[in-house]
């Protein structure tokens, strides 16, 4: 592993949890003693060739740093093969190729997953559980290097996508890169405002700021590096956003039935994103519990579930800071829900749906 930040670390850990053997590295030493401190493997020696090369090298450095790691790596015989896990695809493609790096073993890669958090500490085994895993193969990448990578992102839980690097970067410019400044957009209209108007912020304007935390430094290095596409969704959105805000300010009731056709389209927007599995959101039903802001609570519930023999498929917790009371959504298939309804019921919780 050649990077020992949030998702350098979390493929080690999740590749430790399967008992393999992972060596780490990182300029930083600060982050590779904290990879190595959880248990995310052991440290490779700074410079030179290795007695014996590892299955495959993960380079999950920033995006402009992957090519030259690259060819750093091949050149030391690393790895028998090579991958990477940077948010864009065509451009380390195109340096790796410039510079001259063997591309028959190069598999370049992408998990979707992660966190606003950066660095070792952040990162977590379990993050690329159910998630997709794009993999940019060019022409020259030899069979045998996509089968060893499509196992190793099978083995951290994710389900691989074979894609073309440039079709790759237009799709993430829209679900991800795109969304990134828009939440950054909208976070940075909070730096001039009052703590009276921040006090009442609610669960609406974290959700849509949440990504708005992540570092400046390795976004910059992302949408630059996707400049194209990325702007191309943002003209769109800006374009939307102009027009309902002159839309608001005509105030006529023609103006109001327009904004209300981008809300629509919104919706319509939303229930295309899949669910946990890459399903169908649809396809899970929610049970809707009260529960008292208890020690215990939640360790309680989960038991009557496995009770009911109810197999919980998510969960999300809904409540208000300094509030007693939250509201514990769990989604299950649709033929338990009464079942887990009636098992919580019976234990004198309050679930007030599914009559
Ligand atoms: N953060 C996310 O949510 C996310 C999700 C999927 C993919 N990615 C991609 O994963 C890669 C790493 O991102 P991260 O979030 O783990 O960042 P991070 O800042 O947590 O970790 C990056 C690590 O790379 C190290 N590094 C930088 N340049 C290096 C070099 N030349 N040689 C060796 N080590 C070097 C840094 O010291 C740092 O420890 C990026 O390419 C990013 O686009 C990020
Ligand atoms: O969930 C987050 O915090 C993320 O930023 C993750 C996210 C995403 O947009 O989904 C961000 C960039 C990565 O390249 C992959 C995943």
């Amino acid at each position: 592993m050649i990077g020992t930040g949030l998702i350098g670390t979390s493929i080690a850990l999740a590749m430790r949890e399967r008992g393999a053997e992972v060596v780490l590295a990182d300029r930083d030493a600060a982050a590779l003693a904290m990879a190595v401190e959880l248990g995310a493997g052991t440290a490779l020696p700074a410079d030179g060739p290795v007695d014996e090369p590892a299955d495959v090298a993960v380079l999950a450095v920033p995006p402009a740093a992957v090519a030259v790691t690259l060819l750093d790596a091949q050149k030391r015989g690393l790895a028998a093969v090579y991958t990477d896990v940077a948010s864009v695809k065509a451009l380390p493609l195109r340096q790796a190729r410039e510079l001259g790096c063997e591309l028959g073993t190069f598999v370049p890669g992408h998990p979707l997953a992660g966190r606003e958090r950066s660095g070792p500490a952040a990162a977590r085994a379990d993050l690329f559980l159910g998630r997709s895993w794009a993999l940019c193969p060019p022409p020259e990448t030899e069979p045998e290097a996509v089968e060893a990578v499509t196992a190793l992102a099978r083995a951290c839980g994710a389900e691989p996508v074979t894609v073309g690097a440039e079709e790759h970067d237009r799709a993430v410019a829209l679900v991800s890169h795109a969304p990134h400044v828009v939440s950054a957009a909208v976070a940075a209209r909070l730096t001039g405002a009052d703590d009276m108007a921040l006090g009442l912020a609610g669960q609406g304007l974290r959700d849509v700021t949440r990504i708005a935390a992540g570092d400046p430094k390795l976004w910059i290095g992302i949408l630059t590096g996707n400049a194209q596409p990325v702007a191309d969704v943002l003209e769109a959105v800006a374009t939307d956003l102009a027009v309902a805000a002159s839309l608001l300010r005509d105030g006529s009731e023609r103006a109001a039935a327009h904004v209300a056709d981008l809300l629509l389209r919104g919706n319509a927007g939303c229930s295309r994103i899949p669910g946990k599995h890459g399903g169908d959101p649809s396809a899970y039903a929610v049970v809707q519990v009260v529960i008292p802001d208890r020690p215990g609570e939640l360790a309680m519930i989960f038991q009557a579930a496995g009770v009911a023999g109810v197999n919980i498929e998510d969960v999300r917790i809904e409540h208000s800071p300094g509030r007693p009371l939250g509201v514990l959504e769990i989604s299950v298939k649709p033929e338990a829900a009464r079942r887990l309804a009636e098992e919580l019921r019976s234990r004198g919780w309050s679930v007030p749906g599914l009559a």
